[in-house]
């Protein structure tokens, strides 16, 4: 039995945030019964939910809930319901918010294929077995954030949209810091993405990374590759990457092309962390790489792998709860074995379940480990 209970706060979101959430539900429920894990859950909402609710996208009581717990386990913002609210009003303020408030520069998407899911993917078996990348996306810079911004009236009536992409040295050093820190701990190479060959914040990111390595890094292997590039690689033959670090949009972008190489975008979890405090940790928010999916909200066919593997992120990096973390995704492999899939990960010969079945699957999986 844990001496203090682990404080998450838990922030479900829209569409199909709620529906994949429930199901992470299930596996907190099994581990406080199971491994006397003791959780102090807060839930909040956040996104359209919250606009509908207070009139914002996230309450700063919200943002101040999040600073106090151990750690937040976030579900998807965006509701096309709120399409023509201006950009400060918008769900998906609610995310960004977050990583800017608490910092969470660091975000870490592994796209790993599961052996049972090879055939998932509409890239050749060939091509994706096996693979085991981490993408550190840059989370809190970048075009995202810089100044100037906004749409603006020219004097012969044409409007222009501006926004901008800026990147200081400390921004990228810090976060190449933890994709190095990473490659150690894995097979030790690092590929850093930008497009220097046309943007000097891409420049700018190529310099500081390759003087960090130079200086701290050198037993890790550095390659550079523009982001063009990149994506190509990533289909034409993924394997070949490690760790890859890249900026806030490029990383978004990568990322979700990456989720497909493992059969679909319902199965990337992530983690975003910010600075290690004097204690030893850190905060830290755990979504997966999906939106709301408003397609598919409310039919209950939802994917919630990519949610529950979030959370076992956040017992492997928040609760040091190694051997739980591990359970999980172990149980989610073995369910991916036993033939049960959701729409987006069908193939022929595999029974098609909904979402809370999939969740009942993984919880019956997490019973048969414990005995
Ligand atoms: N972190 C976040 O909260 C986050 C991330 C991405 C997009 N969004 C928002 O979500 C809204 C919808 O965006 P979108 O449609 O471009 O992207 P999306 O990720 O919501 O969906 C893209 C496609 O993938 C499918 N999909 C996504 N998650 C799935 C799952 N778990 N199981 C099965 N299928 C799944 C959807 O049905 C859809 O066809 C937008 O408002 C966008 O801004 C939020
Ligand atoms: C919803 C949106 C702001 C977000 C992003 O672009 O960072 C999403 O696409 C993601 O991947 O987390
Ligand atoms: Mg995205």
């Amino acid at each position: 039995m844990s001496a203090q209970p682990a404080k998450l706060l838990v922030l479900p979101g829209d569409g199909i945030g709620p529906e994949v959430m429930r199901e992470v539900g299930r596996v907190i429920s099994w581990l406080e019964k199971n491994r006397g894990i003791a959780f102090e859950i807060t839930e909040d909402l956040v996104g359209g939910a919250s606009l509908a609710e207070y009139g914002e996208p996230i309450r700063n009581e919200v943002i101040e809930k999040a600073r106090a717990a151990d750690a937040v386990l976030f579900g998807s913002v965006g509701d096309p319901r709120w399409g023509h609210v201006g950009f400060d009003k918008r769900p998906e303020v609610a995310i960004l918010k977050l990583r800017q408030e608490l910092e969470l520069f660091a975000n870490l998407r592994p796209a790993k294929v599961f052996d049972a899911l090879v055939d998932a993917s509409t890239l050749k078996p060939d091509v994706v077995r096996g693979l085991d990348i981490m993408i550190v996306r840059e989370t809190v810079g970048g075009i995202y954030f810089g100044d100037p911004r906004g749409i603006e009236t020219l004097p012969d009536g044409t409007r222009r949209g501006i926004n901008t992409e800026v990147y200081t040295t400390p921004e990228i050093e810090r976060v190449a810091r933890v994709a190095f820190e990473m490659a150690r701990k894995r097979s030790g190479h690092v590929c850093s993405v930008e497009k220097c060959n046309v943007m000097e914040s891409g420049l700018l990111w190529k310099e500081v990374v390759t003087d960090l390595h130079a200086r701290e890094f050198s037993d890790v292997k550095l390659t550079h590759m523009l982001a063009d590039n990149c994506a190509m690689q990533l289909v034409r033959n993924p394997r070949q990457f490690d760790v890859i670090v890249t900026g806030n949009l490029f990383g978004d972008i990568l990322s979700d092309l990456a989720s497909m190489l493992t059969g679909s975008l319902g199965m990337l979890p992530s983690a975003t962390l910010g600075a290690v405090r004097a204690d030893g940790k850190c905060a830290a928010l755990y979504e997966p790489i999906h939106g709301s999916a408003p397609d598919i909200a409310g039919q209950g066919i939802a994917n919630p792998i990519a949610q529950i593997l979030s959370f076992a992120m956040l017992l492997r990096y928040s609760l040091n709860l190694q051997d739980e973390a591990k359970m999980v995704e172990e149980a989610v492999s073995r369910v991916l074995e036993s033939g049960l899939r959701t729409a987006d990960i069908m193939s022929e010969g595999m029974a098609r379940v909904g979402t809370s079945v999939m969740g009942e699957a993984i919880v019956r999986e997490l019973d048969k480990l414990q005995k």
